[in-house]
C-alpha cells in the first residue's frame, strides 16, 4: 500500500471513503496502527493525560512532543503522522508558531502538524502553509482551552463553529479536525468546507473519524468521554499478564529449565 499523504486525504473525502484517524505515541503502538491500515496517526497532546497522568494537556512540552512524535515516526511506514502542537507553542506569535511547526517535520518525521483554533489561528495556518507545513486545524471541544470553555463542553454555537470551519480551510488548512460538536452541525460543516473533516464526539457524518488510543484498547486508566468506545481490553489482558507472571514467579514456575543456562 502507498504511503498516505495529505493530498490523499482530499481525494478519499471526494470518493466518500473514510478516514480512520487514531491517536499513538511510541513505536509499538504506532507500529501496530500502521500494520492495521490506520490512514492518520496523531501523535496527540492527550499523551499528556493518558501517558504522562497529568490532569489535562496544557503542561505539555514542544520536547516531549518531538520525543513521542520521533519514536511514532520509526513505526511508521504507510500512515501520515501528524504532530500536535502544544499549548504555547503557537499561540504567542506566528514566526514562533512556523519555526516550532517546522521542528515536527524537521527533527521529528512528521508529515504535518494539528492546532487548536480556528478564525483565531487563520493567519498562523496561513503562514506554515505558505513555509511548506501541511497543517490540520481541530475546532469546537478545544482541549487546551479547558480553562477558558469552564470545562470540556460540548460546543453549541453552529455561527460561530460554521464560520471557524471556513476560515480555517480558506486559510490552507489540509484537513479539519472536529471535536465535542452536535452532529446535524458537524455534517453541515462536512458538506460546505472542501476538506475532510475528521470527528471525535461529531458524529457519523465527518469524513472520518479519531479516538484515542488508550480509550479504545481500553488502556485509559480515568475518565471516558461518552463519545468514546472500547474496541478491546488491554487493560483487562495487561493485568492478566501481570497476576499470571506474578504468580508463577511466587510458585516457582518461572523461570522454568527452558529459561535458564545450565
Ligand atoms: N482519554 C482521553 N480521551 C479523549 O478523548 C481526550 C483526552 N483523553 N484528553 C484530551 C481531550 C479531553 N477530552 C474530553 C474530556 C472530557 C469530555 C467530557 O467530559 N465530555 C462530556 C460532555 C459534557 C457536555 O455535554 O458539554 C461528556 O459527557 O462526554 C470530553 C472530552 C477529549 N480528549
Ligand atoms: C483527540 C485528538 C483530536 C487530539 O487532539 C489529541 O489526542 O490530543
Ligand atoms: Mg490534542
Amino acid at each position: 500500500m502507498a504511503s498516505v499523504s495529505t493530498t490523499h486525504l482530499v481525494k478519499m473525502k471526494a470518493e466518500g471513503t473514510k478516514i480512520v484517524a487514531v491517536t499513538a505515541y511510541d513505536f509499538p503502538f504506532a507500529r501496530l496502527a500502521d500494520e492495521a491500515g490506520v490512514d492518520v496517526i496523531l501523535v496527540g497532546d492527550s499523551l499528556g493525560m493518558v501517558v504522562q497522568g497529568q490532569k489535562n494537556t496544557l503542561p505539555v512540552t514542544m520536547e516531549e512532543m518531538l520525543y513521542h512524535t520521533k519514536m511514532v515516526s520509526r513505526g511508521v511506514t504507510r500512515s501520515l503522522v501528524v504532530g500536535d502542537m502544544p499549548f504555547l507553542s503557537y499561540q504567542a506569535d506566528v514566526c514562533e508558531a512556523v519555526r516550532n511547526a517546522g521542528l515536527f517535520l524537521k527533527e521529528a518525521g512528521a508529515a504535518a502538524v494539528k492546532l487548536e483554533g480556528g478564525a483565531g489561528v487563520s493567519e498562523t495556518i496561513r503562514a506554515m502553509v505558505d513555509a511548506g507545513i501541511p497543517v490540520q486545524a481541530h475546532i469546537g471541544l478545544t482541549p487546551q482551552s479547558v480553562h477558558a470553555m469552564g470545562g470540556y463542553r460540548i460546543q453549541r454555537d453552529e455561527n460561530r463553529l460554521v464560520d471557524d470551519a471556513h476560515k480555517v480551510a480558506e486559510a490552507g488548512a489540509f484537513s479539519i479536525v472536529l471535536e465535542g460538536i452536535p452532529a446535524p452541525i458537524a455534517r453541515r460543516i462536512t458538506e460546505e468546507v472542501g476538506i475532510p473533516t475528521i470527528g471525535i464526539g461529531a458524529g457519523v457524518h465527518c469524513d472520518g473519524q479519531i479516538l484515542v488510543m488508550h480509550d479504545l484498547l481500553g488502556l485509559n486508566l480515568g475518565y471516558m468521554p461518552k463519545f468514546t468506545r472500547m474496541f478491546a481490553d488491554l487493560k483487562g489482558e495487561s493485568l492478566k499478564g501481570f497476576r499470571a507472571y506474578g504468580d508463577a514467579v511466587r510458585e516457582g514456575s518461572f523461570p522454568g529449565p527452558d529459561h535458564s543456562y545450565q
